[in-house]
């Protein structure tokens, strides 16, 4: 079965492609890229007006199966990657029973299989029982295929763990990825610590909670030489750190959720529980400095953080309610609204860094349109105005402090392997009823 994908503006930051171009899939494969591509018996999608890019990677969702699927399931959250434009996911371990041996690993791997849509890599933990004491099973975990470990949920809050660890995954050329936070500073924060946290009568997190526990990883991984992974950065301190320590060498690379790149802490003054995230909402200051770190290179990454919860876990008083912001479906749009339409990333920096950019620190191929490779594909329509609405969510999970925003920008269709795995049915309805409008005929059906 071949399809020919026509006439997008085709965008690969893998391999610095920007340009009308035809995307041929041929065994669910990418067969070829190039300025007019013929295929006689193909199947043709005229993408005209629309930009193709390689399907977008989330380095750091929660799918709460096994154990919490009443919060989301491999299957729900498959598809709720799939409408937010994402081929690849991979999934935090902090489940029940946790993710911390391999046959749990191969139970993922093989429920999202089933499942079909979207390639989900399982995390697996640092930790046995994610209980922060003894190390977890890392190496059994790897071979099963898990791309990176993490207690994400909580830090590796044992100095002498964490470096361990560190050794350890490095072995199998897997990274840690650290949930950043001082429990010691952060014990019974519900926001970040400042003006607003003391005019609301909340207690605060400081960002040294974040950021002493950053500076301890750095010097963990520069004197150990393995890879860490910041988890969701959220401080200028931070910025400040990890940029220090590449330039110095330290293999360390981190990630930024598109809810700090747009929030500030401010959005919490309704009381509003799904403002309620961790690391917290900061300020101003705090998000320039994550969008220069974006655009030097010192944040390597944009992921979700998608942390689906229940309405009953949302609908409580500000400091009795859980973290977390359900984000795969509000994403790109964010990004492409707030961030590069008023020119603060290009198009083209934004896609790198949900998509190369992570499948280079999980050492999974994934992320590229290079020929010979999966045929995941993302299109998008950068013109389509939409409003969230977390009630169309596929996601379980409808906590979201962007319902009712209005955004420009979104995924229209996701491709799998070369099979459709979302298609946006009222984008479709009105670009078709914009043919007719155009040539004054009848739609094809
Ligand atoms: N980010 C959150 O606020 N919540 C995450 C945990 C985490 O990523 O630390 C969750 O699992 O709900
Ligand atoms: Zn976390
Ligand atoms: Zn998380």
């Amino acid at each position: 079965m071949k399809k020919l994908l026509k006439g997008a503006r085709v965008l690969d930051p893998a391999r610095g492609l920007d340009g009308v171009m035809d995307v041929l899939i041929e065994g669910g494969k990418i067969s070829a890229v190039d300025k007019e591509v013929t295929a006689g018996d193909a199947e043709v999608v005229d993408l005209t007006g629309l930009v193709l890019v390689p399907g977008l990677v989330d380095m750091h969702v929660h799918f709460r199966d096994p154990g919490f699927q009443y919060k989301e399931d491999i299957e729900s959250g498959s598809r709720s990657a799939a409408a937010g434009g994402f081929t690849t996911v991979a999934c935090m371990p902090n489940t029940n029973p946790p993710v911390d041996n391999a046959a749990l690993v191969s139970y993922v791997i093989s429920k999202a299989e089933r499942v079909g849509l979207v390639r989900v890599l399982p995390v697996g933990c640092v930790s046995k029982g994610r209980q922060g004491r003894e190390m977890a099973e890392i190496g059994d975990m790897a071979a099963a295929g898990a791309v990176a470990f993490s207690d994400d949920g909580k830090p590796v809050a044992d100095s002498s763990l964490m470096r361990r660890a560190l050794l350890y995954a490095s072995m199998f050329d897997r990274v840690v990825i650290d949930h950043c936070e001082e429990p010691a500073l952060s014990e019974g924060g519900v926001m970040n610590e400042g003006y607003i946290s003391t005019v609301l009568g909340l207690p605060g997190t400081p960002r040294s909670a974040e950021e002493t526990a950053v500076a301890r990883d750095i010097i963990l991984a520069g004197e150990t030489g393995a890879r860490v992974h910041i988890a969701h950065v959220s401080t200028r301190g931070s910025v400040e750190l990890i940029r220090r320590a590449k330039a110095e060498g330290v293999r360390v690379s981190c990630e930024v959720t598109p809810h700090h790149l747009v929030l500030t802490e401010e959005v919490v003054m309704g009381y509003d529980t799904c403002a309620k995230v961790n690391p917290p909402l900061r300020t101003e200051e705090d998000v320039e400095a994550l969008i220069e770190g974006l655009k030097d290179g010192t944040i390597d990454a944009i992921a979700t953080d998608h942390a689906p919860h229940s309405e009953d876990e949302k609908d409580l008083e500000f400091d009795r309610a859980a973290f977390g912001i359900s984000g795969l479906e509000t994403a790109l749009g964010l990004v492409l609204t707030c961030l590069v339409t008023p020119g603060k990333l290009s198009l083209s920096e934004a896609v790198r860094k949900m998509t190369r950019e992570p499948a280079g620190i999980l050492g999974v191929e994934a992320g590229t349109l290079k020929p010979g490779s999966s045929a995941d594909i993302t299109v998008i329509d950068p013109d389509r105005e939409w409003t969230v609405n977390k009630y169309d969510f596929l996601s379980k999970g409808k906590n979201t402090p962007f319902h009712g925003w209005k955004l420009k920008g979104k995924a229209v269709m996701t491709f799998t392997g070369g099979k459709m795995v979302f298609k946006d049915a009222a984008w479709e309805r009105d670009r078709k009823a914009r043919i007719v409008y155009k040539t004054g005929g009848s739609p094809r059906p």
